[in-house]
Protein backbone atom coordinates (compact mmCIF):
# COMPACT_ATOMS: atom_id res chain seq x y z
CA UNK A 1 0.00 0.00 0.00
CA UNK A 2 1.14 3.60 -0.89
CA UNK A 3 0.06 6.81 0.78
CA UNK A 4 1.31 10.54 -0.45
CA UNK A 5 1.99 13.62 0.95
CA UNK A 6 0.82 16.56 -0.73
CA UNK A 7 2.64 17.34 -4.05
CA UNK A 8 4.69 13.97 -4.08
CA UNK A 9 5.96 12.92 -6.92
CA UNK A 10 4.64 9.26 -7.83
CA UNK A 11 6.35 6.57 -10.23
CA UNK A 12 4.79 3.40 -11.14
CA UNK A 13 3.18 3.00 -7.86
CA UNK A 14 1.89 -0.35 -7.92
CA UNK A 15 4.73 -2.62 -10.32
CA UNK A 16 4.74 -5.77 -8.07
CA UNK A 17 8.13 -7.71 -6.88
CA UNK A 18 8.30 -9.47 -10.63
CA UNK A 19 8.22 -5.92 -12.06
CA UNK A 20 4.37 -7.65 -13.91
CA UNK A 21 1.13 -7.90 -12.76
CA UNK A 22 -0.40 -7.72 -15.42
CA UNK A 23 0.56 -10.46 -17.56
CA UNK A 24 0.29 -8.45 -20.19
CA UNK A 25 3.85 -7.13 -20.19
CA UNK A 26 5.16 -4.93 -17.36
CA UNK A 27 4.12 -1.54 -15.85
CA UNK A 28 7.18 -0.23 -17.03
CA UNK A 29 5.94 2.35 -19.52
CA UNK A 30 3.89 5.63 -18.36
CA UNK A 31 1.10 6.21 -20.83
CA UNK A 32 -0.62 9.45 -18.67
CA UNK A 33 1.56 11.65 -15.89
CA UNK A 34 -0.70 13.58 -13.92
CA UNK A 35 1.51 16.49 -12.27
CA UNK A 36 0.37 18.56 -9.33
CA UNK A 37 -3.33 18.99 -11.19
CA UNK A 38 -4.88 21.77 -9.33
CA UNK A 39 -8.90 23.38 -9.83
CA UNK A 40 -10.47 25.85 -7.55
CA UNK A 41 -13.68 27.13 -8.48
CA UNK A 42 -14.45 30.45 -8.90
CA UNK A 43 -15.81 30.95 -5.57
CA UNK A 44 -12.20 29.70 -4.02
CA UNK A 45 -13.64 25.77 -3.95
CA UNK A 46 -11.03 23.52 -4.16
CA UNK A 47 -12.14 21.03 -6.28
CA UNK A 48 -8.51 19.00 -6.96
CA UNK A 49 -5.43 19.44 -5.29
CA UNK A 50 -1.82 18.82 -6.43
CA UNK A 51 -3.01 15.33 -7.93
CA UNK A 52 -0.17 12.92 -8.96
CA UNK A 53 -0.45 10.01 -10.58
CA UNK A 54 1.51 8.05 -13.24
CA UNK A 55 -1.20 5.54 -15.76
CA UNK A 56 0.90 3.05 -16.74
CA UNK A 57 0.18 1.85 -20.52
CA UNK A 58 -2.24 -1.13 -21.23
CA UNK A 59 -3.71 -1.05 -17.47
CA UNK A 60 -6.89 -0.66 -15.87
CA UNK A 61 -6.96 1.86 -13.45
CA UNK A 62 -10.13 2.36 -11.16
CA UNK A 63 -11.27 5.61 -9.65
CA UNK A 64 -13.46 5.79 -6.94
CA UNK A 65 -14.05 7.67 -3.63
CA UNK A 66 -16.85 9.76 -2.08
CA UNK A 67 -19.27 12.03 -4.27
CA UNK A 68 -17.87 15.23 -5.16
CA UNK A 69 -14.56 14.05 -4.40
CA UNK A 70 -13.53 15.28 -8.11
CA UNK A 71 -13.71 11.83 -9.56
CA UNK A 72 -15.49 12.79 -12.91
CA UNK A 73 -13.78 16.56 -12.91
CA UNK A 74 -10.39 14.42 -12.39
CA UNK A 75 -11.01 12.33 -16.05
CA UNK A 76 -12.18 15.23 -17.89
CA UNK A 77 -8.63 16.94 -17.56
CA UNK A 78 -7.15 13.68 -19.38
CA UNK A 79 -9.00 14.19 -22.40
CA UNK A 80 -9.28 18.11 -22.04
CA UNK A 81 -12.77 18.49 -21.42
CA UNK A 82 -11.84 20.68 -18.65
CA UNK A 83 -8.64 22.14 -19.73
CA UNK A 84 -5.86 21.58 -17.18
CA UNK A 85 -3.34 23.94 -16.50
CA UNK A 86 -0.27 23.66 -18.33
CA UNK A 87 2.38 20.93 -17.70
CA UNK A 88 0.00 19.07 -15.66
CA UNK A 89 -1.16 16.04 -17.84
CA UNK A 90 1.20 14.40 -20.51
CA UNK A 91 0.18 12.05 -22.86
CA UNK A 92 3.18 9.70 -23.41
CA UNK A 93 5.18 12.57 -22.18
CA UNK A 94 3.56 15.71 -24.47
CA UNK A 95 2.05 17.97 -22.40
CA UNK A 96 -1.78 17.72 -24.00
CA UNK A 97 -2.00 21.33 -23.65
CA UNK A 98 0.43 21.24 -26.56
CA UNK A 99 -1.14 18.99 -28.70
CA UNK A 100 -4.47 19.51 -30.68
CA UNK A 101 -7.43 19.01 -28.73
CA UNK A 102 -9.28 17.27 -31.30
CA UNK A 103 -6.21 14.76 -31.78
CA UNK A 104 -6.43 14.60 -27.80
CA UNK A 105 -9.65 13.80 -27.77
CA UNK A 106 -9.40 10.97 -30.54
CA UNK A 107 -6.46 9.24 -29.12
CA UNK A 108 -8.14 9.49 -25.26
CA UNK A 109 -11.88 8.55 -26.01
CA UNK A 110 -14.76 8.83 -23.29
CA UNK A 111 -17.67 7.41 -22.42
CA UNK A 112 -20.11 8.44 -20.02
CA UNK A 113 -22.93 7.17 -17.98
CA UNK A 114 -26.00 7.56 -20.26
CA UNK A 115 -24.34 6.43 -23.88
CA UNK A 116 -26.24 9.56 -26.37
CA UNK A 117 -27.03 7.74 -29.67
CA UNK A 118 -26.87 10.22 -32.44
CA UNK A 119 -29.53 10.43 -35.37
CA UNK A 120 -29.05 7.71 -37.81
CA UNK A 121 -28.17 4.07 -38.23
CA UNK A 122 -25.62 2.08 -35.50
CA UNK A 123 -23.29 2.39 -38.64
CA UNK A 124 -23.67 5.94 -39.14
CA UNK A 125 -22.95 6.62 -35.61
CA UNK A 126 -19.68 4.47 -36.17
CA UNK A 127 -18.76 6.06 -39.19
CA UNK A 128 -19.13 9.32 -36.97
CA UNK A 129 -15.39 10.13 -35.89
CA UNK A 130 -13.22 8.84 -38.82
CA UNK A 131 -15.84 10.84 -41.34
CA UNK A 132 -15.16 14.07 -39.34
CA UNK A 133 -10.94 12.86 -40.29
CA UNK A 134 -11.53 12.37 -44.01
CA UNK A 135 -11.89 8.80 -43.42
CA UNK A 136 -14.92 6.41 -44.68
CA UNK A 137 -15.74 2.96 -42.91
CA UNK A 138 -15.89 0.14 -44.87
CA UNK A 139 -19.03 -2.37 -43.98
CA UNK A 140 -15.95 -4.77 -43.03
CA UNK A 141 -14.95 -1.75 -40.90
CA UNK A 142 -18.25 -0.84 -38.96
CA UNK A 143 -18.95 -4.68 -38.20
CA UNK A 144 -15.27 -4.96 -36.57
CA UNK A 145 -15.90 -2.31 -34.48
CA UNK A 146 -19.25 -3.87 -33.76
CA UNK A 147 -17.64 -7.13 -32.90
CA UNK A 148 -15.16 -5.13 -30.15
CA UNK A 149 -18.01 -3.81 -28.27
CA UNK A 150 -19.48 -7.35 -28.92
CA UNK A 151 -22.31 -6.65 -30.95
CA UNK A 152 -23.45 -8.68 -33.63
CA UNK A 153 -24.39 -7.78 -37.66
CA UNK A 154 -28.07 -7.45 -36.59
CA UNK A 155 -27.37 -4.46 -35.27
CA UNK A 156 -26.12 -1.82 -38.40
CA UNK A 157 -28.69 -0.46 -39.31
CA UNK A 158 -30.69 -0.47 -36.43
CA UNK A 159 -31.35 3.40 -34.34
CA UNK A 160 -31.01 4.53 -31.61
CA UNK A 161 -34.57 4.12 -30.63
CA UNK A 162 -34.10 0.18 -31.36
CA UNK A 163 -31.69 0.28 -28.33
CA UNK A 164 -31.47 -1.02 -24.68
CA UNK A 165 -29.36 1.34 -22.31
CA UNK A 166 -27.04 -1.54 -22.32
CA UNK A 167 -26.91 -2.18 -26.01
CA UNK A 168 -26.46 1.94 -26.75
CA UNK A 169 -23.59 1.92 -24.15
CA UNK A 170 -21.87 -0.82 -26.35
CA UNK A 171 -22.93 1.23 -29.46
CA UNK A 172 -21.16 3.95 -28.44
CA UNK A 173 -18.26 2.63 -27.20
CA UNK A 174 -18.49 0.47 -30.27
CA UNK A 175 -18.34 4.53 -31.90
CA UNK A 176 -15.47 5.67 -29.72
CA UNK A 177 -13.49 2.78 -30.60
CA UNK A 178 -13.68 3.76 -34.47
CA UNK A 179 -11.44 6.63 -33.30
CA UNK A 180 -9.26 3.88 -32.54
CA UNK A 181 -8.41 5.79 -28.76
CA UNK A 182 -5.09 4.18 -27.29
CA UNK A 183 -7.11 5.22 -23.91
CA UNK A 184 -10.52 4.67 -22.79
CA UNK A 185 -12.22 7.30 -20.36
CA UNK A 186 -15.48 5.84 -18.70
CA UNK A 187 -17.43 7.77 -16.50
CA UNK A 188 -19.37 5.05 -14.11
CA UNK A 189 -20.02 3.43 -17.66
CA UNK A 190 -22.37 1.07 -15.92
CA UNK A 191 -24.02 2.46 -13.51
CA UNK A 192 -27.43 2.65 -15.33
CA UNK A 193 -27.30 -0.88 -16.21
CA UNK A 194 -28.61 -4.39 -15.34
CA UNK A 195 -26.48 -6.91 -14.46
CA UNK A 196 -25.55 -9.01 -17.45
CA UNK A 197 -25.41 -5.43 -19.60
CA UNK A 198 -22.55 -4.81 -16.80
CA UNK A 199 -20.89 -7.89 -17.20
CA UNK A 200 -20.65 -7.82 -21.40
CA UNK A 201 -19.29 -4.03 -20.66
CA UNK A 202 -16.45 -5.73 -18.22
CA UNK A 203 -16.06 -8.49 -20.54
CA UNK A 204 -14.89 -6.06 -23.33
CA UNK A 205 -12.86 -3.81 -21.53
CA UNK A 206 -10.74 -6.68 -20.22
CA UNK A 207 -10.74 -8.30 -23.87
CA UNK A 208 -9.39 -4.29 -25.22
CA UNK A 209 -6.67 -4.28 -22.54
CA UNK A 210 -5.54 -7.77 -23.04
CA UNK A 211 -5.95 -8.00 -26.68
CA UNK A 212 -4.87 -4.60 -27.35
CA UNK A 213 -2.74 -3.20 -24.54
CA UNK A 214 -5.49 -0.33 -24.28
CA UNK A 215 -5.26 1.62 -20.76
CA UNK A 216 -8.58 2.36 -19.40
CA UNK A 217 -9.12 4.40 -17.03
CA UNK A 218 -12.48 4.24 -15.35
CA UNK A 219 -15.06 5.93 -12.32
CA UNK A 220 -16.73 3.45 -10.61
CA UNK A 221 -18.89 3.63 -7.36
CA UNK A 222 -18.75 -0.18 -7.20
CA UNK A 223 -15.55 -1.74 -4.81
CA UNK A 224 -17.24 -5.27 -6.94
CA UNK A 225 -16.44 -3.71 -10.01
CA UNK A 226 -13.16 -2.02 -9.71
CA UNK A 227 -12.11 -5.59 -8.02
CA UNK A 228 -13.71 -7.67 -10.80
CA UNK A 229 -11.51 -5.77 -13.31
CA UNK A 230 -9.01 -2.71 -12.22
CA UNK A 231 -5.19 -3.63 -12.61
CA UNK A 232 -4.87 -0.87 -9.76
CA UNK A 233 -7.26 1.88 -7.59
CA UNK A 234 -6.97 5.01 -6.90
CA UNK A 235 -9.29 6.73 -3.69
CA UNK A 236 -9.59 10.38 -4.11
CA UNK A 237 -11.16 12.29 -1.17
CA UNK A 238 -11.68 16.10 -1.24
CA UNK A 239 -9.57 16.52 -4.30
CA UNK A 240 -6.70 14.48 -3.28
CA UNK A 241 -5.48 11.19 -4.41
CA UNK A 242 -5.37 9.09 -0.94
CA UNK A 243 -4.29 5.97 -1.76
CA UNK A 244 -3.02 4.41 -4.97
CA UNK A 245 -3.51 0.27 -4.42
CA UNK A 246 -3.86 -2.67 -6.05
CA UNK A 247 -7.92 -4.13 -6.05
CA UNK A 248 -7.31 -6.88 -3.15
CA UNK A 249 -5.34 -4.10 -1.01
CA UNK A 250 -8.44 -1.94 -1.07
CA UNK A 251 -9.52 -3.53 2.66
CA UNK A 252 -5.99 -1.47 4.15
CA UNK A 253 -6.44 1.46 2.82
CA UNK A 254 -5.47 4.28 5.78
CA UNK A 255 -7.09 6.99 5.04
CA UNK A 256 -9.93 7.65 7.85
CA UNK A 257 -12.80 9.00 5.03
CA UNK A 258 -11.82 6.25 2.52
CA UNK A 259 -12.00 3.39 5.55
CA UNK A 260 -15.29 4.91 6.32
CA UNK A 261 -16.22 4.93 2.28
CA UNK A 262 -14.89 1.54 1.70
CA UNK A 263 -16.92 0.33 4.89
CA UNK A 264 -20.44 1.83 3.86
CA UNK A 265 -19.98 0.84 0.36
CA UNK A 266 -19.03 -2.75 0.63
N1 LIG B 1 -17.22 23.90 -13.13
C1 LIG B 1 -17.38 23.79 -11.81
N2 LIG B 1 -17.53 24.89 -11.05
C2 LIG B 1 -17.69 24.80 -9.73
N3 LIG B 1 -17.71 23.65 -9.06
C3 LIG B 1 -17.56 22.52 -9.78
C4 LIG B 1 -17.40 22.51 -11.17
N4 LIG B 1 -17.29 21.23 -11.59
C5 LIG B 1 -17.39 20.45 -10.50
N5 LIG B 1 -17.55 21.23 -9.41
C6 LIG B 1 -17.61 20.76 -8.02
O1 LIG B 1 -16.44 20.02 -7.82
C7 LIG B 1 -16.67 18.93 -6.96
C8 LIG B 1 -16.22 17.65 -7.65
O2 LIG B 1 -17.12 17.35 -8.71
P1 LIG B 1 -16.98 16.00 -9.55
O3 LIG B 1 -18.19 15.90 -10.43
O4 LIG B 1 -15.66 15.95 -10.19
O5 LIG B 1 -17.05 14.92 -8.38
P2 LIG B 1 -17.32 13.35 -8.45
O6 LIG B 1 -16.39 12.74 -7.47
O7 LIG B 1 -17.24 12.89 -9.86
O8 LIG B 1 -18.82 13.25 -7.91
P3 LIG B 1 -19.96 12.16 -8.19
O9 LIG B 1 -19.45 10.85 -7.65
O10 LIG B 1 -21.12 12.68 -7.41
O11 LIG B 1 -20.20 12.12 -9.68
C9 LIG B 1 -18.14 18.97 -6.62
O12 LIG B 1 -18.29 19.58 -5.37
C10 LIG B 1 -18.75 19.80 -7.73
O13 LIG B 1 -19.89 20.47 -7.27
Amino acid sequence: MESFQDGERLHLLVVDEAGDTTGNGTWQETKIEVRDLTKVSDKGVVILSKVNVDIPKGVIMGIIGPSGSGKSTFLRALNRLWEPPRASVFLDAVDICDLDVLGVRRKVGMLFQLPAIFEGTVADNIRYGPQLRGKKLSDNDVYKFLALADLDSSFFNKSGGELSVGQAQRVALARTLANEPEVLLLDEPTSALDPISTQNIEDVLVKLKTDRGMTIVFVSHSIKQIQRIADVVCLLVDGEIVEILKPEQLSKASHPTAQRFLELSS
